[in-house]
């Protein structure tokens, strides 16, 4: 085995032939791949996986340290381009090409300043240089970043949410001291955007244009994500059983009871999903819960897949006002909250369980935090998540949210390389 450098006592040195023998066999079997007309997603992440492990292990240390700089830069280019939509302005089809004279009359911009921002991104391979002199083509990643991709929304996202803040780390602790954001109020987020005062929403809609592209990104997570399936086979758990429940009415005498609240349900996805897939569950048995101008976008839209759900405003921090509902759904709450607002949330609908059914449960559906060492974009997203006062969670923390709120994990539902988790939780 060759090994490039001195490993930390008791870790295993990494073999830089085994993992270029293993990086040209997966490369050929990705090519095996294309060449017959086909893809493999999966095995594209784990060979870029390793070439980039093999990249820093193959780098000098200070050449490993010094490509990060270079990242910045990146990061600082393309979101600038991003927010004056100059990737627009490329064209795709014929010539294909833009000058950077031309594109710098586009942007009102210096033609000098479009050409050192535009050549540091045909340098790190975002863009492709073009068929003329001084002239850019785009590359395979920079349609990504024409605003009518909704990629380009999740990369504004990524930038407002994430290093925006970062970089404002040192100066948010030295305010604050170095401690977890402990309310919705002076987050690094709301710090960062100069609304210390507020909480992350309220800055969002300060910013009109951000908050359209905050809407936006997250509609294309749903797609691109997908959303988490709560019926079916790739259901980490399945909440079908709830249409072979019987149904009851209400304790006010109005209509039937409820069989399930989405509790912050935003524009009914999990609800849709739900009404389509299981058999025996009626429209009036579902509750749909979430801010007022939420409630009213679903009410303007008047989607049929939801008629007869039963919409309201409600707001998820406040005493629960559907008493007795089967099952309680929090999916993608908690994450936006510290463990004193999460418990706050868990303990409204805690408390508005039924005390005479023993089925009835709450669900905490969310992306989880991996144990031990986690891919870094798990934890990347745990970090921008505490720019908004946040966090990720593991089964422990659950567990401890749980018992604080007043419930009783009845199991942590989880599998090995899913990045989701479903806590069921029942009355204590
Ligand atoms: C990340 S989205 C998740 C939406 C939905 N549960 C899903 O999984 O598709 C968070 C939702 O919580 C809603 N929300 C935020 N604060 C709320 C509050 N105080 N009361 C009720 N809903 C709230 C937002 O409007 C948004 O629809």
């Amino acid at each position: 085995m060759t090994t490039l450098s001195v490993s930390p006592p008791g870790t295993k040195p990494y073999d830089i032939v085994a993992a270029a023998e293993a990086l040209l066999e997966d490369a050929k079997r990705l090519a095996a791949a294309v060449d017959h007309g086909g893809d493999n997603v999966p095995l594209r992440r784990k060979l870029a996986q390793t070439a980039r492990t093999f990249a820093v292990e193959a780098s000098h240390p200070i050449d490993a340290v010094k490509d990060e700089w270079v990242t910045a830069s990146d990061i600082a280019v393309w979101s600038l381009l991003v927010s004056w939509k100059a990737f627009d302005l490329i064209p795709l089809t014929s010539p294909g090409y833009v000058t950077f004279s031309d594109l710098a009359l586009k942007l009102d911009a210096d033609e000098s300043l479009i050409t050192r921002l535009v050549t540091h991104l045909i340098a790190t391979s975002k863009l492709s240089a073009g068929p003329v002199p001084n002239s850019v083509s785009h590359s395979r990643l920079s349609p990504l970043y024409i605003s009518t991709n909704p990629v380009s929304d999740l990369a504004i996202i990524a930038v407002g949410n994430g290093f925006k803040p970062f970089f404002q780390w040192p100066a948010y602790f030295a305010r604050y001291g170095r401690h977890e954001p402990p309310g919705q109020t002076h987050t690094p987020f709301s710090f960062a955007w100069g609304h210390a005062e507020l909480p992350p929403w309220e800055v969002k809609a300060l910013n009109p244009e951000y908050s359209a592209s905050f809407k936006r990104a997250m509609q294309a997570k749903n797609i691109f994500g997908g959303d988490i399936p709560i019926t079916g086979k790739s259901a980490l758990y399945d909440v079908s059983w709830l249409g072979s429940q019987r149904t009851t009415v209400a304790k006010d005498g109005r209509g039937a009871r409820a069989k399930i609240v989405d509790v912050g349900g935003g524009m009914g996805h999990l609800l849709k999903e739900l009404l389509e897939n299981v058999e025996g569950l009626t429209p009036q048995e579902c509750v749909l819960q979430d801010r007022p101008d939420v409630i009213e976008a679903v009410e303007r839209l008047n989607d049929p897949r939801l008629e007869g759900v039963r919409v309201m405003s409600h707001d998820f921090h406040d005493p629960q006002v559907v008493r007795g509902a089967t099952v309680y759904v929090l999916r993608r709450i908690l994450l936006d909250y510290s463990d004193a607002l999460a418990v706050n949330v868990l303990k409204q609908v805690a408390d508005a369980l039924p005390e005479d059914d023993e089925e009835a449960r709450v669900l905490i559906i969310e992306l989880k935090l991996f144990e031990g060492i986690s891919p870094p974009q798990n934890t990347h997203v745990d970090l921008v998540m505490f720019n908004l006062g946040g966090k990720l969670r593991n089964e422990k923390m659950y567990r401890d949210l749980a018992e604080k709120a007043g419930l009783r994990v009845v199991k942590y539902h989880d599998r090995a390389g899913d990045p989701h988790c479903v806590v069921e939780c029942a009355k204590a």
